[in-house]
């Protein structure tokens, strides 16, 4: 296998991202951690931008002793003395010089011509090459820029003494088939390569930074550069760990690997994130939170039965602990049954088929069941008593202008459907009034509580009513992601309970069963 060194440029193309700073401290954290991983190189920042930068630079070469430590440089004497004084404590230091070859670059930016770009570029790698041993030019822009002036300027940085000649797509223009081209031809057409190492720095403003870096490996590439996440400049640059695991896990394909320790994926990323104050997208390839999580019923029920059906990778490769199978509207038997095996409920099928109708229902008003929702909702299934009263629908008018008023359908037992409106003096009031009309129960709410059963705004609320009838209490509980629905699921459940006492007195409430 082909070793595809790993230039982590988290920490300077990757502070680069809008309202990222990083103190030295979190500099060096950083840094030990990407040691950790096992990148060959990485980019600690740009002296010459501050003297804070350089203060950092310098602490990363001092706290790092297993990869090389590097500095950004514009190709001018005053920059490269600033990575001088930052690198100058560096076990293998290395200065990272660029300057920009496009034509729109030359025109607008540098307003210089070809030959100035030559001379200029060979002046400062001359210079550098003084101070240190390695040396990486990028010409910037190479991705506009024109083919046979990259060989010219690739040829230069090599006389001059450049160790790694760098390739960036600087503003993510191109496409794989156009990036791989580059590194064909300048194979095959440059002088000396076999001198150097030939680099690729992509950026993802067309989302194709991972991409254009592998065409490169497939091309000939010595050295992919990135950041962890894919942070930095504008839409981000190559994401390190995107570009391991496909080496990794496609093997067979790039017959190419990395040094990297995979198992460090997770942490660095969680790391880099917290930081840096830049969020992980949920989508995001590798390390973001639903890369190992499968929601829908036939996923899930492929991952029970064989993993490899549903992931191309295991968790456990970039440090994570397991596979999740989130619950949802898109879920089916198996995974719930299987939640509520790891959830310590063993239940008959027709229970789990009345549990799992009750979870479709929850499902469709909820974006994640979780597990204090099931718990919640067997235990609302397993505590139901025989009910003489099944609650239907509930319609509430509310207004801080008018009096509330309720409308409810409830089911009675051999009788068939009954609707009845109340009003009163607030919603739950009103509900209630309903309920005492279409029964004709006279009953006195004891208590009535409610409480939140997980988090966000689409929580499931859990009622908890106490009725009082002639000195018989029953309690009563209901559950809905509507408190209004579950207040009234509660006292029909209480009534139920009530009526079953009368009728069966000495019965056990089932409810202090839970
Ligand atoms: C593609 C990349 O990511 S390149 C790295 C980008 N990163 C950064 O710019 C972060 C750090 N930068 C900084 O702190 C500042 O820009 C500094 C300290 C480097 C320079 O600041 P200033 O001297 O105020 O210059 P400013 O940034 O406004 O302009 C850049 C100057 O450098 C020139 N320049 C740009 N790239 C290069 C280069 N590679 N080599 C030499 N000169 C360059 C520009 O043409 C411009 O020159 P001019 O002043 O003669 O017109
Ligand atoms: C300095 C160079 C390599 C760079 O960051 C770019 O061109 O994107």
């Amino acid at each position: 296998m082909r070793k595809i060194y790993i230039f982590d440029t988290t920490l300077r193309d990757g502070e680069q991202s809008p309202g990222v700073n990083l103190n030295t401290k979190e500099k060096v954290e950083i840094a030990l951690q990407l040691e950790k991983l096992g990148v060959d190189r990485m980019e600690a920042g740009f002296p010459a931008a501050s003297p804070g930068d350089l203060a950092a630079v310098n602490a990363v070469a001092r706290a790092v002793k297993n990869a090389s430590v590097i500095g950004l440089s514009r190709s001018r004497e005053q920059d490269i003395d600033a990575a001088r004084e930052a690198l100058k404590d560096a076990q293998d230091p290395c200065l990272h010089l660029f300057l920009a070859t496009s034509p729109i670059h030359r025109k607008h930016k540098l307003r210089m011509e070809k030959d100035q770009v030559l001379e200029t570029a060979e002046r400062a790698i001359r210079y550098a090459k003084q101070y240190f041993s390695k040396i990486e030019f990028s010409p910037e822009d190479a991705g506009r820029t024109e083919l046979d002036f990259l060989v010219q300027v690739t040829e230069m940085a090599i006389r001059a003494g450049a160790t790694v000649v760098n390739i960036p797509d600087t503003v993510g223009y191109l496409n794989p088939l156009e990036f791989g081209n580059i590194f064909k031809t300048l194979k095959e057409n440059v002088t000396g390569i076999e001198k150097i190492q030939l680099s690729a720095h992509c950026h993802d403003d067309l989302g194709m930074a991972t991409a254009n870096a592998l065409a490169a490996v497939l091309n000939g590439a010595d050295q992919i550069e990135g950041t962890i996440n894919g942070i930095g400049e504008r839409a981000g640059n190559t994401a390190i760990e995107e570009v391991a695991l496909a080496l990794a896990t496609r093997a067979d394909y790039f017959g190419a690997t990395t040094s990297l320790n995979l198992k460090e994926i997770a942490k660095t990323s969680r790391l880099v994130s917290k930081l840096t104050g830049m969020p992980v997208p949920g989508n995001k390839a590798i390390v973001g939170a639903n890369a190992f999580a499968h929601e829908s019923g036939i996923h899930q029920d492929g991952m029970l039965k064989e993993k490899t059906t549903y992931e191309i990778i295991s968790p456990e490769t970039i440090g994570l602990k397991e596979s999740k199978l989130v619950l949802g509207k898109h879920s089916g038997r198996h995974a719930f049954r299987e939640k509520l095996i790891d959830l310590g409920y063993e239940l008959e099928d027709e229970a789990v088929n009345a549990a799992f109708a009750k979870f479709k229902d929850v499902a469709d008003r909820k974006k994640d069941v979780t597990d204090e929702d099931i718990h919640a909702m067997l235990e609302e299934k397993l505590a139901e008593s025989p009910s003489i009263y099944s609650f239907q629908t509930i319609e509430v008018h509310y207004g801080n202008q008018s009096v509330p008023s309720a409308t409810i359908r409830i089911e009675k037992t051999n009788e068939g459907v009954k609707e009845a409106t109340a009003e009163g003096n607030g919603s739950v009031d009103a509900i209630y009034n309903a309920i005492d009309k279409l029964t004709g129960e006279e009953v006195e709410l004891e208590d009535y509580s409610i409480k939140s059963v997980s988090h966000g705004k689409d929580a499931l609320g859990e009622v908890h009513v106490v009725l009082l009838q002639n000195d018989v209490t029953a309690q009563g509980r209901g559950l809905s992601t509507d408190i209004l629905e579950a207040s009234a699921r509660a006292y029909v459940d209480a009534l139920n309970r009530l009526i079953d006492k009368r009728q069966s007195p000495g019965r056990r409430d089932k409810m202090s069963l839970i």
